[in-house]
């Protein structure tokens, strides 16, 4: 068990890399806290493999360094790591038998017999393989193999962490939340660091303490998904998280207003020196309204979506596509509606990085929404 920091790591499957346009991992800074339940979310080619990798062993990086408890392990091989990692097919051996495969890594390392037996019992037991342990790997369902490549990993008493490589992309959907449960359950029973890579938003919130967002090489944001959801640091957070993701709107800030399609907005937070760059406005939809024609953005509806929960309005702020939330109660007639914005959850951006702004201290009622 230990705590993995990540110091300044970089990599290139260049020989000569020349910019940051030939790093698939640009520099990352980070610490996985001894005993976390992670998930490194990010779409496909942000680098997410390539850092499991790095952690792993099985790339070493081009810069930068890796460290098990403040000891540096960048140059040491994966088996000398007590690293186990979960990857997307499971890694079994068909000819052997559910126990058999569950002892392997154990036996491997000349751990006593009698050990071994009870090690496997229990890592079974946690599993739900007690049922099947003398059945032939071959015989089972991908599920029943993946946990089996699970409880390979799980079943070495001295495992620093356990890395998890899109784990569920075999797994048919209605089992899916089976084994996310049960991976959950592991990591409350057993005091693991689990870090679990997906491009999967809904698989990153439900497992995870703590969700990490790659993009373009790099770490965007570090957080509950209760931090990513209110407060994106880069539009690409909050357009990758929600559904739909947040509208990110052009605008032009001046103090605490924002001027958006030639709309004036005003703010919670003023915004005295932004720097020159791209100045957007980002609001998720969950807080812009859709209202009958009146007080807030004049906008033109395109479509309303029933998505079960709630209803999502498609619509048109003079060109720019919105998504908005319709209350349960509205009607609307023709195309003609407003939206009333809940300023509190304005954000602003400079070039994709959210600028904090300074709280206005006595904010007065027309600040509260548009
Ligand atoms: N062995 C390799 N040689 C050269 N380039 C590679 C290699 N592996 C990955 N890359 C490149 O590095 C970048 C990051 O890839 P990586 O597989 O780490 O991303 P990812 O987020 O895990 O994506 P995916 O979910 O599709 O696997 C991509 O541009 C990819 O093409």
């Amino acid at each position: 068990m230990a705590q993995i920091t990540l110091d300044k790591l970089a990599h290139a499957y260049k020989p000569n890399p020349q910019g940051p346009q030939d790093y698939a991992l640009t520099e990352v800074d980070h610490v996985w806290r001894q005993g976390g339940a992670y998930a490194l979310l990010g779409p496909s080619g942000c680098g997410k493999t390539t850092l499991l990798n790095i952690i792993s062993g099985l790339v070493v990086p081009t810069r930068g360094r890796i460290l098990f408890d403040g000891v540096d392990i960048t140059r040491l091989p994966t088996e000398a790591r007590n690293i186990a990692q979960v990857f997307q097919f499971p890694v079994v051996y068909d000819t052997m038998t559910v126990r058999e495969n569950l002892a392997f890594p154990l036996k491997n390392r000349g751990v006593e017999r009698k050990l071994i037996e009870a090690r496997v019992a229990e890592i079974a037991g946690l599993l739900d393989l007690t049922g099947v342990l003398d059945r032939k790997a071959s015989h089972l369902g991908a599920d029943a193999k993946q946990k089996i490549s699970l409880g390979r990993g799980l079943v070495r008493p001295d495992v620093a962490a356990i890395l998890f490589d899109e784990p569920l992309t075999v797994i048919d959907p209605h089992l899916k939340w089976q084994l996310r449960s049960m991976l959950k359950e592991l990591h409350r029973k057993l005091d693991l660091t689990m870090i679990y890579v997906t491009h999967d938003q809904t698989e990153a919130l439900t497992f995870a303490d703590t969700v990490v967002v790659m993009h373009e090489g790099g770490v965007v944001q570090t957080g509950t998904p209760e931090e990513l959801f209110q407060h994106p640091a880069h539009t690409f957070v909050g357009h990758f998280i929600g559904s739909p993701g947040m509208n990110v709107l052009p605008c032009a800030v001046s103090g605490a207003f924002a001027s958006v399609a030639g709309q004036t907005i005003p703010l919670v937070r003023a915004y005295p020196a932004l720097a020159a760059g791209r100045i957007e406005l980002g609001i998720r939809p969950e807080y812009a309204l859709l209202r009958p024609r009146g007080e807030g953005l004049p906008v033109r509806i395109r479509r309303i979506d029933d998505i079960g929960r709630v209803r999502i309005a498609r619509v048109e702020l003079d060109g720019l596509a919105m998504a908005a939330t319709v209350p349960e109660e509205a009607s609307f007639d023709g195309d003609a509606a407003s939206l009333a914005l809940d300023s509190k959850q304005i954000h602003i951006y400079c070039d994709g990085h959210l600028v904090k702004g300074d709280p206005l201290h006595a904010a007065s009622p027309a600040t509260e929404g548009v």
